[in-house]
C-alpha cells in the first residue's frame, strides 16, 4: 500500500483522469477528497467507490476558477480527513477552437480554469501543508501539450506549459518545507474532453498511428505515475516532468 495513511486531494474528479486517479489512490491506501464542477452524480459515485475500498471519501463542489473554491476545498478536506498530504491539481477544460476567431470568453475561461485555478489550489494546499509541518506532494496534470502545439488548442497549450512552469517554480519555493512539486504530462487519453475531437475517425487513426505502444491512453494509465509521484518512493523527485504518452512525443518518424 504505497499511499497508506496519506490524505489525497484531487480536483476535477467527477470523471475522466481525475476520477480514475482518485479511486486509484484509494486503492493504494489513501483517504481521498475530490473537487468537481457540475457532475454531482459522477462525484458521488466516485466517493462511493472510494468508500467501498474501505477509505474515507468526500466530494466538494466548486468552480476552481474562483479562488474561494480552493479555500473551501482545503477546509472541508481537512475537516473530513484530518489534513492534506497530497494535492493532484487536475481540473481542466479544452474547448477546441480555431485561433483567428478565438472568442475572448473561451480564451479567458480556459486560462482561468486551467492555470489560475491550479495556482489557487496549489497555493491553498501548500499553505495547509506548511501549517502541518510534515511536507507533502503536489502534482499538476499538465500535458504533452506543454511541449508541443495544437492548431485548435492555442488557448489551451499555454495553460499546460504554464502548469509545468508552476511546478518548477513551486518546487523551488516549497522545497525548504519538504513539499515536492511535479508535473504529469499525459498524451492523448480517451475521456469526455476529446470525445468530439476524436469522433473524426481519420484524426483518431492518425493519432493512434503516432503512438509506439499502439493505442490511445485510458484514464487508468495515469494512476501508476500519480501514485508513484505521491508516494515516498519519489522522496527525492521534485521539479520533474513525467511524460505518460505511450511514446507519442519521441515519435518523429
Ligand atoms: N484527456 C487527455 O487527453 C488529456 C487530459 N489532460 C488534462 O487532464 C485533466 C483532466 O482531463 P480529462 O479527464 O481528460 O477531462 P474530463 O472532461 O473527462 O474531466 C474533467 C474534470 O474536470 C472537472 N472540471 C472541469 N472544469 C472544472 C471547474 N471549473 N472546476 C472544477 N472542476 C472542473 C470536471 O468536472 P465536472 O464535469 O463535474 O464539471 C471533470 O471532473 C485536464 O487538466 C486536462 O487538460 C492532459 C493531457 C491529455
Ligand atoms: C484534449 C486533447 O485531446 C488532449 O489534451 C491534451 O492535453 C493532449 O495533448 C491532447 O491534445
Amino acid at each position: 500500500m504505497l499511499l497508506e495513511g496519506k490524505r489525497v486531494l484531487v480536483t476535477g474528479a467527477s470523471a475522466g483522469i481525475g476520477r480514475a486517479v482518485a479511486i486509484g489512490c484509494a486503492r493504494h491506501g489513501a483517504d481521498v477528497a475530490i473537487n468537481y464542477g457540475r457532475d454531482t452524480a459522477g462525484a458521488e459515485s466516485a466517493v462511493a467507490e472510494i468508500k467501498a475500498l474501505g477509505r474515507k471519501g468526500v466530494a466538494v463542489q466548486g468552480d476552481v476558477a474562483d479562488p474561494e473554491t480552493a479555500r473551501s476545498f482545503i477546509a472541508v478536506a481537512v475537516d473530513a480527513l484530518g489534513g492534506v498530504d497530497v494535492l493532484v491539481s487536475n481540473a481542466g477544460i479544452c474547448p477546441f477552437h480555431a485561433f483567428l476567431d478565438m472568442p475572448v470568453e473561451t480564451f479567458e475561461r480556459t486560462m482561468r480554469v486551467n492555470l489560475h485555478g491550479a495556482y489557487f489550489m496549489v497555493q491553498a494546499a501548500a499553505n495547509q501543508m506548511v501549517r502541518q509541518g510534515q511536507g507533502g506532494a503536489i502534482i499538476a496534470m499538465s500535458s504533452i501539450s506543454a511541449l508541443v502545439g495544437g492548431e485548435y488548442q492555442t488557448h489551451y497549450t499555454p495553460t499546460k506549459a504554464g502548469l509545468l512552469s508552476l511546478m518548477q517554480s513551486t518546487a523551488i519555493a516549497l522545497g525548504k518545507h519538504g513539499i515536492r512539486c511535479n508535473a504529469l504530462l499525459p498524451g492523448t487519453i480517451l475521456t469526455e474532453i476529446n470525445k468530439d475531437d476524436l469522433a473524426d475517425q481519420t484524426k483518431r487513426t492518425y493519432m493512434e498511428s503516432r503512438i509506439p505502444l499502439g493505442r490511445l491512453g485510458q484514464p487508468e494509465d495515469m494512476v501508476g505515475p500519480t501514485v508513484f509521484l505521491a508516494s515516498d518512493l519519489a522522496q527525492y523527485v521534485t521539479g520533474a516532468a513525467l511524460l505518460v504518452d505511450g511514446g507519442a512525443f519521441v515519435n518523429l518518424q
